[in-house]
């Protein structure tokens, strides 16, 4: 027998509480689609008494949505109250989250309130909100801070109330994952009343123990709902990551025995769509949607999973919303992932002693050269040297100026086999202009396939950029790299080395016909 674990999203709501994550209400909108696409149970979609533009935030969710709950965030006080239920008046299922804190220090300090106070309060406010909505979410706000005692009386008053959800928030991210499991479970079987009320975790990720903490409130404390965010966006460190909860519970059914209403191939778009949205960058190693959480670089982890995925991988990248696992090619890499490449790739090799060959090439190469593009391994195996290629084209300085209001120019010197040459031109931007003055010379007629950078060290504004041009030229494709910690003359690196790569292609093909 199982039951539902029922998955409230709240990045709209505590995640844009997060310094910089402030979200249009285009954008709001957008993302409400996809968590409803993801098929997420509840929708927080804001707090609508916070501001008018957060109300029609929330009103224009509550409108656009037919599937999921959409939730709105009210202190417990009447006037938030009244306009979560105005903003709500559209939604299919709409849901009032009343909150206020618990804890001694919060009440004592900043609400300034005694227990008593608090305590007919939060009876008052759902008492107050369940005339106008039958979903009544409760929250003690810092519950996990607060007196045992006192918690129990104030959470056995509103279930009395009407509240149908009981939400026990580790506000600042204080609680270690066996006490919070403990405290829950505990709350759960001292209170009278706690089987009318579905109770729910909402962990905050201050010490890094969001997600486990939720987890031991669902499974030593009993929970039926996760309070959560994509990526784990919000407030300071953030809260419990949705794409975590989700994949530990699945993928650990055996264990949690629970089931979960959502779309998990939806979780890769939801995530890069809450990362463009707000700039907030995934790193690489993010379970789940990080860039490398299917990658695999290193020759005896490429082999197993060539040989039998699940050696080294528990989920499958598909399942998420990836296209497929990454076998990253690299000096790591070993023949077997090498060969399955050439095989992907169509190459076909004689005998095992030019597979041999090519793979010493290969290794030669990667020592000097981060990733090898699939290119690198067809030019290898056409007998090219991809690294080797003459240096045709080499950059000596670069200046350009760009101004508020005036078109940046540029001015490159640059050698030709070993011959200097000065051109220059204006752009767009000072990158755009500096390709330009090195093609106005040159005159490739070579077709930009992909421009892209990426900072290659701390992420911070002294990181090296790295760029990578991609150019296309008479069905010959290249990748040009350029390094600096100037993205412009990273590019202008970039766009000569890709011009010495389609070079030595010519060079190589004259050379064979
Ligand atoms: C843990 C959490 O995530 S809680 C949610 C946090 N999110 C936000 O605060 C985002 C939206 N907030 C806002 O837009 C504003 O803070 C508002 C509109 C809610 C209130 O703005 P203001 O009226 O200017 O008050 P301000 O923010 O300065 O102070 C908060 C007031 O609410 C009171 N308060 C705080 N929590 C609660 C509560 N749950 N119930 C009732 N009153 C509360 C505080 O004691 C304080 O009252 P005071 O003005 O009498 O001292
Ligand atoms: C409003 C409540 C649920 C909250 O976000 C918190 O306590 O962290
Ligand atoms: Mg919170």
């Amino acid at each position: 027998m199982t039951d539902k674990l029922i998955i409230f999203d709240t990045t709209l709501r505590d995640g844009e509480q997060s310094p910089g994550a402030s979200m249009t209400k285009d954008e709001k909108l957008r993302i409400a689609r996809q968590l409803e696409r993801m098929r997420v149970d509840v929708i927080e979609a804001g707090f609508p008494a916070s501001s008018n533009g957060d109300f029609e935030c929330v009103q224009a969710i509550a409108n656009a949505i037919k599937d999921s709950t959409v939730c709105g965030l009210a202190r417990a006080n009447d006037r938030d109250i009244s306009r979560a239920a105005e903003a709500l008046k559209g939604a299919n299922r709409a849901r009032i989250h009343t909150f206020i804190a618990t804890s001694p220090l919060h009440m004592e300090k900043k609400l300034r309130m005694t227990p008593d106070e608090v305590f007919e309060q939060a009876k008052q406010s759902v008492r107050f909100a369940r005339n106008l909505v039958d979903d009544i979410e409760f929250s003690p706000e810092d519950g996990y801070r607060s007196d045992m005692d006192f918690l129990c009386r104030v959470l056995e008053a509103v279930i009395k109330e009407g509240a149908t959800t009981l939400n026990i928030p580790d506000t600042v991210g204080y609680a270690i994952p066996e006490l919070y499991g403990d405290f829950i479970r505990t709350l759960r079987e001292r209170i009278p009343n706690s089987d009318k009320a579905i109770w729910s975790v909402h962990c905050h990720n201050d010490l890094g123990m969001a997600v486990a903490n939720s987890l031991a409130g669902v499974k030593i404390g009993g929970a039926r709902q996760v309070e959560c965010t994509i990526n784990g966006l919000g407030e300071r460190a953030g809260n419990c990551a949705l794409e975590e909860i989700v994949m530990a519970v699945r993928t650990r059914r055996d264990y949690f025995q629970l089931d979960i209403g959502v779309d998990a191939t939806q979780i890769v778009p939801a995530s890069r769509m809450v990362s463009q949205t707000t700039g907030f960058v995934v790193q690489p190693n993010k379970a789940v949607v990080g860039a490398n959480a299917f990658a695999h670089a290193s020759g005896i982890h490429q082999d197993g999973v060539l040989k039998a995925r699940d050696t080294y991988e528990i989920m499958r990248a598909e399942d998420v919303g990836w296209s497929a696992n990454k076998i990253v090619l690299g000096k790591l890499s070993g023949r077997n992932a090498f060969k399955q490449r050439l095989q992907d790739l169509g190459v076909e090799m004689e005998s095992e002693s030019e597979i041999n060959t090519a793979f010493a090439a290969f290794k030669e190469l990667a020592d000097r050269k981060s990733e090898i593009f699939d290119e690198d391994i067809l030019a290898l195996c056409s007998d090219e040297s991809v690294t080797a290629e003459k240096e045709q084209y080499g950059l000596v300085s670069l200046s350009q100026r760009s101004e508020t209001g005036e078109r940046p120019h540029a001015e490159v010197v640059f050698t030709i086999a070993g011959k200097e040459y000065q051109s220059a031109a204006e752009g767009n931007g000072p990158v755009d202009a500096s390709l330009k003055a090195i093609e106005a010379h040159v005159k490739s007629g070579a077709e930009m396939m992909l421009y892209s950078v990426n900072a290659i060290t701390s992420g911070s504004t002294e990181s090296q950029g790295e760029v990578t041009v991609r150019l296309q030229h008479s069905g010959r494709i290249v990748n040009g790299v350029g390094a600096d910690p100037d993205i412009v003359v990273a590019s202008a690196k970039a766009y000569l080395s890709a011009l010495n790569k389609l070079q030595s292609k010519v060079d190589r093909v004259a050379a064979q016909g």
